[in-house]
């Protein structure tokens, strides 16, 4: 059974404009999923899918295999969390360290679970220094770790965020990266995110949705996808810049094994110019 799926998920605002024209996404334990797809092709729209923010026009949304209804609805909220793209959405109270204790109080979880939760959640996104601080006076990318980490301490079993690092200076995003990769293993978290970097995306992805008015697509692993430039060209989408510099200089009569990461880039142009010497 799948931890998140929808079937044939179609929805349209005030019954006119069609966002969601026939959804079927699948999600498993522990995997890292990214959605793109150029401004209003409904990636939002999508995401508040998943825990029942929105209801479809038709079709399903299954978490752990049950339709989300209005009997489950607490529950699916508890598995799946959501990080909005405006952090402003999402936080309200007086300090940092009351926000992100909202979630878990909710839960009805003991004071001391609360409080090891909100120190463990304050840790992991390095925003100590912040545990007093009025939340509505901090920088865009302070929010937005002080968003990341209200969902987080409710430890929901799917995480999904809607352009994490919009906003984020180039440390921020670095840290970022590093975090999300941990929690499928650390956790068991499963997590989705919607971004507009495409070089974000085989830095945390296994699996990648593409979206287009309101439809998928293309979808594979990280390779797949991005080995089709027409496509993604087409839908306003680009290729990340280490493929295409690797395509680019192959064409220049190199041999460089495609790479998609910095990582695998930087081993496979050492590679090819170790053969050079
Ligand atoms: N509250 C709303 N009322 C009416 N139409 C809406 C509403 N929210 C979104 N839409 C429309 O639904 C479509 C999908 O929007 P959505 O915000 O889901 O796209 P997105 O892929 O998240 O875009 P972006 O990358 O710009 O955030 C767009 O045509 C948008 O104009």
């Amino acid at each position: 059974m799948h931890i998140l799926e929808t079937r044939n998920l179609k929805y349209s605002y005030n019954n006119d404009i069609e966002a969601l024209k026939g959804i079927n996404f699948i999600a498993g334990r522990k995997q890292k999923i990214a959605i793109i797809g150029a401004n209003g092709a409904g990636k939002s729209t999508l995401f508040k899918h998943f825990n029942g923010i929105l209801t479809p026009s038709s079709g399903e949304v299954l978490v752990h295999g049950e339709p989300i209804s209005k009997s489950n609805l607490k529950e699916i909220r508890k598995t799946v969390g959501i990080v909005f793209q405006n952090s402003d959405d999402q936080i309200f109270s007086p300090t940092v360290e009351e926000d992100i204790a909202f979630g878990p109080t909710n839960l009805g979880l003991d004071e001391e679970t609360i409080q090891h939760r909100v120190n463990e959640t304050l840790r992991l996104l390095s925003i100590e220094h912040l545990r007093d601080r009025v939340p509505h006076h901090l920088s865009g990318g302070e929010k937005k770790r002080v968003a990341i980490a209200g969902v987080l301490a409710m430890e929901p079993q799917v995480i999904v965020l809607d352009e994490p690092t919009a906003g984020l200076d180039p440390r921020g995003v670095k840290d970022l990266i590093g975090f999300l990769n941990e929690l499928p293993e650390k956790y068991g978290m499963t997590i989705i995110f919607s971004t507009h970097s495409v070089e974000l995306v085989p830095e945390i992805a296994d699996y990648v949705y593409v979206l287009d008015k309101g439809a998928i697509v293309a979808q594979g692993g990280v390779r797949d996808v991005f080995g089709n430039e027409e496509l993604l060209n087409e839908i306003g989408l680009e290729v990340p810049v280490f493929p295409r510099l690797i395509k680019s200089l192959n064409r220049r009569g190199m041999n460089i094994d495609m790479a998609f990461t910095f990582d695998e880039t930087e081993d496979a142009i050492a590679r090819e110019f170790s053969r050079l010497k």
